[in-house]
């Protein structure tokens, strides 16, 4: 090989060299022109070996001046080498980064500055990518290396700690950071002595704290541990959301209610722990439950329709019977609400046992039925007590000084404290009714009610449910629930006026509450038992009754215990001034009138009449008297009865009496006579020759007549 070919060789050799090398290297001199570029940092700017050759320095780094260039050249010069970072701009206009070692040349003729190229641009890209990913994630690593202890540590890691050198990063250091010292510790030890990596999420010390979730694992060579490397998170954002979901996914949990999450299909996403517990499925069979599954009284069209419904106006509430696994179900209320989830479609159904609710309402309803019926009573007591007030019994309105109506007081005044049954007899008006109230008023049950029922006034059909009540529906007209009258006098007396009027069928049902204290509601499931006391009245002779088979002999004797007798006005007259006295003073006050005495002629006259109506008869007299008079001294006047208009109306009197009586009458009015014009027979329109025929088979003399 000659000198020149070896020479040729060698050029090409470091040509070939320079190619090889995976740098981008060139030659610039002094004037920043470029002498050469080799192959790679041709295709890198884009431009031929030969285009490269014109350019300048200028051209592919548009950040150098010809100051500093010029600057730059006298450095490497003195340099000899300098290493920098530049970005170069290839023929397309795009730029990259470079870092660029800078050498100075000089063969004695010509001086050069070589320099030799790495694109880093793409490890910086990586490097800056994961620098941001660090930052975002708000995560940093580190590796300690356990042969010299060195370590090593990211930018994050040191700003997750707020820290600057990488040696206040070892972990002795970093493990005062936290609450738990003594666990990160050992945790640290253990990886390092053991192998055993660490997961877990430390608190730390500061106010307010954060967590950090910590990851350690070992690098092993073989079964030598020579370095850990490990991850800080600082996770306290996303821990912060944890607990909060962890705290409403508890609530949700401990609920009573039962909380369903359903998507559209009517897969069953979430549930509470009520869920599995009410309805008896363990949680791993309800995973991958659907409504229909969980209640198959449900159907697609059903469920499609509620969904539609909950989405059109956000939540529903609905009753429904909700089925256990064993079968059985209970009542319950539903609220069911729609919520968009992330573009999903779902149901939320909160579901409340209504069980005992239903309970309660059903004992509220019964108990709302007690009390109406107790008030209609109250009601129905109220409003006959109210009438008992007006009346204003009292004992001490009793008046009379006949040593004969003493007698009958006194036999009051021994009964009335023992619960014997009384029988007053006695004609009308004689002051029975007053007998039962001073009996019932000298009573121990004088504070509980007196209670009258007169079986003379009232239909006969209607005296049962009077006295003994009916349910709603017993019979027709039978609107409502009625108290009957034996149990308003429940602890008290009952007053049965007129009790010779009782229907013989209703007799035997009275015996058995005299007997027995308890009687059967009319439509009623139940005997009621009372405790009253019987006082009974009758203006009839009993006796005469059962024995014409009109009353019932045994009750007759069950009433007839302790008979009283109220004597007739007639047969104590010395009663009558006292009584008209008390009446005159009674309806005086009423009317407002100042009558305070009656005249002796008004007291003869009185005392002249029998009084068939007895007290009651004298009482309205007086009461009409202090109406028609006036005065403070009663006279008598066109009020004050008669007494041969009245005075044989006291004992009833035959037919043939009465017609007697009656044409005696009108033949005093014609005067005798009894034909003709103005005479008896006309008046009575009869045959005259009739009329002697009646006179004389009654014994009517017209001289008689007169002489009366
Ligand atoms: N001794 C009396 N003192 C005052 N008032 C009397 C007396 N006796 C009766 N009266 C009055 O006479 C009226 C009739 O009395 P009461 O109603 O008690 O009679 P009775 O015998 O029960 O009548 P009946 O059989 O028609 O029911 C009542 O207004 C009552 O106040």
């Amino acid at each position: 090989m000659t000198y020149m070919t070896e020479v040729t060789e060698i050029v090409l050799a470091k040509e070939w060299l320079v190619d090889a090398l995976p740098y981008e290297i060139f030659w610039a001199d002094e004037t920043g022109g470029i002498i050469y570029g080799n192959k790679i940092l041709c295709e890198r700017l884009q431009y031929s070996q030969q285009e490269l050759t014109k350019l300048t320095i200028f051209d592919i780094n548009t950040t150098v001046t010809l100051q500093s260039w010029k600057t730059h050249w006298e450095n490497v010069k003195k340099n000899k080498i300098e290493n920098f970072k530049a970005i170069h701009r290839n023929k397309s206009g795009k730029f990259y980064e470079v870092e660029v070692f800078a050498q100075f040349f000089s063969n004695g003729r010509k001086e050069m500055i070589c320099g030799i190229m790495n694109d880093i641009s793409s490890s910086s890209f990586y490097k800056n990518l994961i620098d941001n990913v660090e930052t975002i994630a708000k995560v940093g690593g580190w590796k300690l290396n356990l042969q010299d202890g060195s370590i090593l540590v990211t930018k994050e890691a040191l700003c997750i700690f707020n820290k600057e050198n990488n040696e206040d990063f070892h972990p002795s250091k970093i493990v005062h950071f936290f609450k738990d010292e003594e666990l990160f510790r050992n945790s640290i030890v253990k990886t390092i002595k053991n192998a055993i990596p660490i997961d877990h999420v430390f608190e730390t010390k500061e106010t307010p704290s954060r967590y950090i979730r910590t990851i350690v694992k070992p690098v092993l060579k073989g079964d030598k541990i020579f370095k850990i490397v490990g991850v800080y998170q600082d996770i306290t954002e996303q821990n912060k959301k944890e607990i909060r979901l962890k705290f409403f996914k508890d609530i949700i949990d401990n609920a009573q209610d039962l909380i369903f999450i359903y998507n559209r299909d009517g897969k069953l996403l979430e549930f509470s722990n009520s869920v599995s517990d009410t309805l008896e499925y363990s949680k791993k069979e309800l995973q991958g439950f659907t409504i229909f599954d969980l209640d198959p009284g449900v159907t697609k069209d059903w469920w499609e329709t509620h969904f539609a419904q909950i989405k059109l106006k956000g939540s529903i509430q609905l009753e429904w019977l909700v089925k256990k696994k064993g079968g059985t179900k209970f009542p319950a209320d539903i609220v069911a609400n729609y919520i968009d989830y992330e573009g999903q479609d779902i149901n939320c159904a909160v579901v409340r046992d209504i069980t005992n609710r239903k309970e309660r309402d059903l004992k509220l309803f019964q108990a709302m039925d007690e009390i109406k019926a107790l008030k209609d009573r109250l009601e129905i007591e109220n409003e006959y007590l109210q009438e008992e007030i007006n009346v204003n019994f009292n004992k001490d309105n009793i008046i009379s000084i006949s040593e004969s109506y003493a007698k009958v007081l006194k036999q009051v005044e021994q009964v009335a404290p023992t619960s014997t049954t009384v029988l007053i007899t006695g004609e009308s008006g004689t002051g029975k009714e007053l007998l039962a109230h001073a009996i019932h008023n000298n009573s121990s049950r004088k504070d509980r009610a007196l209670i009258k029922i007169n079986s003379a006034t009232l239909p006969k059909e209607l005296i049962e449910s009077e006295l003994f009540g009916h349910k709603k529906g017993a019979f027709t007209g039978a609107v409502a629930d009625k108290v009957g009258k034996f149990s308003m006098a429940d602890g008290g007396t009952i007053f049965l006026d007129e009790i010779g009027e009782m229907p013989i069928e209703l007799q035997s049902k009275l015996l058995r509450v005299i007997q027995e204290g308890e009687f059967d509601e009319l439509g009623g499931t139940k005997t009621i038992k009372v405790d009253v006391r019987i006082v009974a009245a009758t203006n009839r002779k009993l006796e005469d009754m059962v024995a014409e088979g009109t009353f019932r002999e045994d009750l007759f004797y069950r009433l007839n215990v302790f008979p009283i007798h109220s004597i007739p006005l007639r047969e104590r007259k010395e009663d009558i001034p006292p009584l008209a006295q008390y009446f005159l003073e009674k309806y005086a006050t009423r009317a407002g009138k100042p009558f305070k005495r009656l005249s002796k002629q008004t007291i003869e006259q009185l005392m002249d009449y029998d009084f068939p109506g007895n007290n009651r008869e004298l009482e309205n007299l007086i009461e009409r008297a202090v109406i028609i008079e006036n005065g403070t001294t009663l006279f008598p006047g066109s009020w004050i009865p008669t007494k041969s208009k009245n005075s044989k109306s006291a004992k009833l009197l035959t037919f043939e009496e009465v017609q007697k009586e009656h044409i005696v009458d009108v033949l005093k009015r014609t005067k005798g006579k009894v034909s003709g014009i103005n005479g008896a027979a006309g008046i009575l329109d009869m045959n005259a020759k009739t009329l002697f025929a009646k006179m004389k088979k009654l014994g009517i003399e017209k001289e008689t007549v007169f002489k009366s």
